[in-house]
């Protein structure tokens, strides 16, 4: 199994300092960057990004190919680690996340990760949600039943596997797939799920789903997404950063973002000037 399948199983799973980049209440913010800085080697990939997350909101990062959404996001549950050099601190329940003495398996059944393509494990779909359930020591058959369901009624999935839970994942369509995936991120009753492109690789009908999913797991997690699909970011989400060559040049409530952002470069991303 890779890493990012394990990350994926949420397996190797507040004190704000910044007012530059507020959203809600101090106790509203589920997760906070303070001076982050990402380095490949010698490349300053990312900068001037300490946002606040707030609780129970969905937050869109939005920019260009390349102004760092992926690496920011990466960089929330440690998937930098090895690849990237990240500095500076990322608040989570009042401890920095970004710190060496951190076990990154737990941390990670908190703060999940869901990728761009969907990647079930060549398993049932009953025991891609049970696996990483299993290994962190559940074992009792009920609650492992009560988790599959309840965690594929919540990705909005249920309906359409409910008869199917002893079949390969692997014959599911793309966005069955996807809403699995989800499915299987919030069996491990994660606070913050992260989403990387969630739906960039599925139809309009699979991506619209999964659209609805997200809206209808606001109610219990932290969500923050990169999508390049700005009528997505407008239509989901709470809150938006646009990043530009590795930085967040606004970050506002969507609406704002959409129709009255403050910053020229923000006008012209959401007008589609961009050069
Ligand atoms: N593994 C890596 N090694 C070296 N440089 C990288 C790596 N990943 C990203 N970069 C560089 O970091 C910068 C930001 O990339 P990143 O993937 O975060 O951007 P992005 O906004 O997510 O782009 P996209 O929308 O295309 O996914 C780019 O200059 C990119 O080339």
């Amino acid at each position: 199994m890779t890493e990012q399948d394990m990350a994926a199983l949420n397996l190797d799973a507040e004190q704000p300092t910044s007012n530059i980049y507020k959203m809600g209440d101090d106790q509203e913010i589920a997760l906070s960057t303070n001076d982050l800085k990402v380095y490949y080697g010698d490349h300053l990939a990312l900068q001037d990004a300490d946002l606040q997350f707030e609780r129970f909101k969905i937050t869109s990062l939005i920019g260009a190919s390349g102004s760092g959404k992926s690496t920011f996001l990466r960089s929330l549950n440690r998937m930098n680690d090895g690849v990237a050099n990240v500095e500076g601190n990322i608040m989570y329940r009042g401890l920095d996340i970004n710190t060496k003495d951190i076990d990154v398996y737990e941390m990670r059944k908190h703060i999940g990760m869901v990728f761009q393509r969907p990647n079930p494990f060549a398993k049932s779909i009953y025991e891609n949600i049970t696996f990483a359930l299993k290994q962190h020591g559940i074992r009792d058959k009920k609650v492992l039943d009560e988790r599959v369901e309840t965690s594929l009624k919540q990705a909005a999935l249920w309906d359409e596997v409910k008869g199917d839970l002893d079949k390969s994942a692997l014959a599911l369509s793309g966005g069955q797939a996807q809403r699995l995936v989800i499915a299987r991120a919030i069996a491990m009753q994660p606070d913050i799920l992260l989403l990387d492109e969630p739906a960039s690789a599925l139809d309009p009908i699979s991506s619209a789903k999964v659209e609805d999913t997200l809206l209808e797991l606001k109610d219990k997690y932290t969500i923050i997404i990169v999508t390049h699909n700005m009528q997505q970011a407008a239509r989901i989400s709470d809150y938006t950063a646009f990043f530009h060559l590795g930085k967040v040049v606004e970050y506002d409530e969507t609406r704002k973002i959409f129709t009255r952002p403050k910053v020229q470069l923000t006008i012209d991303y959401v007008n589609g000037n961009f050069g």
